[in-house]
């Protein structure tokens, strides 16, 4: 008795030293699982997942599955707006545009030609400041053209900080807005809308996704105070709610997703690599699914379990599920050298598992 005592006191040693998993680490890290996500709910993602994809049936027609828009892609920045729209297309939608500047344009395409790409936007460098005012209608018109179109917009991946341009994606806002076109804002559209809240303040239809940065330029801006993450649930409800009712996806070890009344997570296990691109995947996933969600609480009649959540949280809960499973099965593969376009090629598969398309 004495002798096993004196082992085991060895042996919690031993783990104690190597940095190992005894009682209380296992306790310390649930403290911190818990101040992290406060007493958010985990949702219920892959029920959600499967009660909002559509089923493949040969009485649809092309576009009844989704036509999503990304306003995105400079100079810069080509990978994004391209990860972005190339996860909506292998998650289900039917079509999937960019609007990039015309640098971009040829680049994406020639990354894909499942993607339409609009080459539209103009960076300052290119624009004299007395043409700058028929460019920027001209911009407008030709994205209004397609506007009613599209069932969810996502403005930002790789759309860069030049001031022309923002100015122009500032307008594409405001008739999206008009339109009740729901918006998934990312990337340099957070930058720019942290400078102008009134664009999203008050519209329901609106999603933020903000990672580690952006969530903290929103914060300050909003809450005028730190990021904490020790009332990150609270936090996240007052900034959702200062913001106008918004919702916002807070990325990070788990998602937490809050539209000011209620705050959710998903904390599913995904991957420990965090290569560059991978919320890039996860704006073009929440644009589909927030698609979806919405068709399908119209479909229905009130009476299914899901019908009191909103929209707009089913679709971060099951973009954000999905994004991680992805992420999960693309590092089982790959490991250390696991990229973001690992991670879309793993994309239809985690769906499948969830919700098989026969
Ligand atoms: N392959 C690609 O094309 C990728 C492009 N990405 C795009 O890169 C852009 C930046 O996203 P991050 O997640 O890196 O942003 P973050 O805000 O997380 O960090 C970028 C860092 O660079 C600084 N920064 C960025 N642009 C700046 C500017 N114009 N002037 C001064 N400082 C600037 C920021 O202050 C910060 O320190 C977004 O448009 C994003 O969508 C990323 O999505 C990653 C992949
Ligand atoms: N520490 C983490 N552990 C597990 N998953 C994470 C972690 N941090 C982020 N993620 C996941 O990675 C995805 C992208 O989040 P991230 O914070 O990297 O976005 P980002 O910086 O906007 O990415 P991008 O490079 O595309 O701009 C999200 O779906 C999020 O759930
Ligand atoms: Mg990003």
């Amino acid at each position: 008795m004495l002798a096993s005592s004196a082992v085991l006191r060895r042996q919690q040693f031993l783990i104690r030293t190597l940095g190992g998993y005894s009682d209380q680490t296992h306790l310390k890290r649930m403290q911190q699982t818990k101040a992290m996500s406060g007493t958010a709910l985990e949702a219920d993602a892959e029920n959600i997942l499967r009660a909002i994809t559509p089923n493949l049936d040969s009485s649809k027609h092309k576009g009844q599955a989704g036509k999503i828009a990304v306003i995105g892609g400079c100079r810069e920045y080509t990978g994004a707006p391209y990860f972005a729209a190339i996860s909506a297309l292998k998650i289900g939608a039917d079509l999937s545009h960019v609007f990039c500047t015309k640098d971009a344009a040829s680049v994406i395409k020639s990354y894909s030609p499942e993607l339409i790409v609009h080459p539209i936007l103009e960076e300052s460098y290119s624009v004299r400041d007395e043409d700058k005012p028929s460019i920027s209608g001209k911009v407008l018109a030709e994205v209004d053209k397609w506007m009613e179109r599209f069932d969810c917009l996502v403005v930002g991946p790789g759309l860069g900080r030049d001031p022309f341009l923002l100015d122009c994606v500032r307008e594409i806002l405001k008739h999206a807005r008009q339109s009740n076109v729901p918006i998934v804002i990312d990337g340099d559209g957070l930058f720019l809308v942290t400078d102008s809240l009134g664009l999203v303040s008050g519209y329901p239809l609106a999603v933020l996704t903000p990672n580690i940065n952006e969530y903290k330029r929103l914060v300050e801006k909003v809450l005028n105070c730190k990021v904490d993450d020790h009332d990150a649930h609270e936090q996240l409800l007052s900034l959702a709610k200062g913001i106008g009712s918004v919702t916002i996806l807070r990325k990070g070890k788990s998602d937490l997703i809050s539209d000011g009344e209620t705050v959710k997570s998903v904390s599913i296990y995904g991957s420990p690599r965090r290569c560059g691109g991978q919320g890039d995947i996860l704006s073009g996933s929440v644009a589909v699914f927030l698609s979806w969600a919405r068709q399908h609480l119209s479909a229905a009649e009130g009476d299914l379990p899901i019908s009191k959540i909103n929209p707009t949280i089913l679709g971060c809960i099951a973009g954000s599920a999905l994004m991680r499973k992805a992420a999960s099965l693309a590092f089982q593969n790959k490991k250390r050298s696991t990229l973001t376009s690992d991670i879309i090629e793993c994309l239809g598969q985690s769906l499948e598992d969830i919700c098989p398309a026969i």
